[in-house]
């Protein structure tokens, strides 16, 4: 079966993921003629490292400034 495995840094929300899981199944679905039934997507969330961009750094710090209050 079409599997797709993604590494993404952890803190990707579950609306970017699951958008990731429409997008790729669908295109990946066009691209091979094969039913998106058969298509799998798996997330390896990473812990953060040196290369984290600012965006998720950005990201985290709203949603934990939003928690606080
Ligand atoms: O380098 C990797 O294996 C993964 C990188 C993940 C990101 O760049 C991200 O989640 O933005």
């Amino acid at each position: 079966m079409p599997e797709i495995t993604i590494r993404l840094y952890e803190g990707r929300t579950d609306e970017q993921k699951q958008e990731i899981v429409e997008v790729f199944t669908r295109e990946l679905s066009r691209i091979i003629d094969r039913e998106p039934d058969y298509i799998s997507i798996e997330f390896n969330e990473i812990p953060w490292d040196e290369n984290v961009p600012d965006n998720l750094k950005s990201a985290q710090s709203q949603k934990q400034g939003g928690e606080k209050t």
